[in-house]
């Protein structure tokens, strides 16, 4: 008998069996234990809060092209997009740390703290800078990410 909660399923793909948690639709192979949590594992969603920093290259096209560096950023999106990932490069293969770029180019006031936003739950963020930051593991950089504010490269701290 299965613990409540559960249903037996077959794997049309493997041909095994598998069981699904009625209340989050979570699956798994192995055959459970104990009664089944209405309110999910929360490995699906992820951590509630994650610190990161970020280094951003603003463009024209940014909603406030300019920042504390630069009165009027007018460099292009293709440009920031190189400049990005040149950071991303040296931060990568250890050239440089996060802090210290991020401190000397980021186009955000975040630059004073090496990029350091602080720790943050979802909907405080625009909403890609959020999925890229919440889909990180701690020490994780992510890819080039695109927002209304430019070009960011993320750094989960926690
Ligand atoms: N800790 C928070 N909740 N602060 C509010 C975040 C607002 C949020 N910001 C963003 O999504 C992007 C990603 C990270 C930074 C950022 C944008 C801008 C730069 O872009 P711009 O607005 O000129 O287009 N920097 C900021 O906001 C800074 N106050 C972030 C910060 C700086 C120092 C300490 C803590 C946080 C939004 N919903 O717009």
């Amino acid at each position: 008998e299965l613990p409540a909660g559960w249903e037996k399923r077959l794997s049309r793909s493997t041909g095994q069996h598998y069981y699904l948690n009625i209340y989050t639709k979570e699956s798994q192979w192995d055959r459970p234990d104990k009664p089944a949590d209405p309110s999910g594992n929360g490995k699906t969603d992820g951590p509630e809060e994650v610190q990161c920093s970020h280094l951003l290259v603003k463009h024209s096209g940014s909603r406030r092209p300019s920042s504390w560096r630069e009165e009027n950023i007018t460099r292009s999106k293709e440009e920031a997009l190189d400049l990005v990932k040149s950071y991303r490069e040296q931060i990568a293969s250890g050239k440089a740390t996060f802090a210290e770029l991020a401190s000397k180019y980021s186009d955000c006031s975040s630059a004073k703290r090496g990029g350091d936003l602080g720790p943050f739950s979802r909907g405080a963020m625009q909403k890609p800078f959020e999925q890229a930051a919440f889909a990180l593991k701690v020490g994780e950089l992510s890819s080039p990410v695109h927002t209304d504010s430019g070009i960011h490269i993320i750094q989960r701290t926690a």
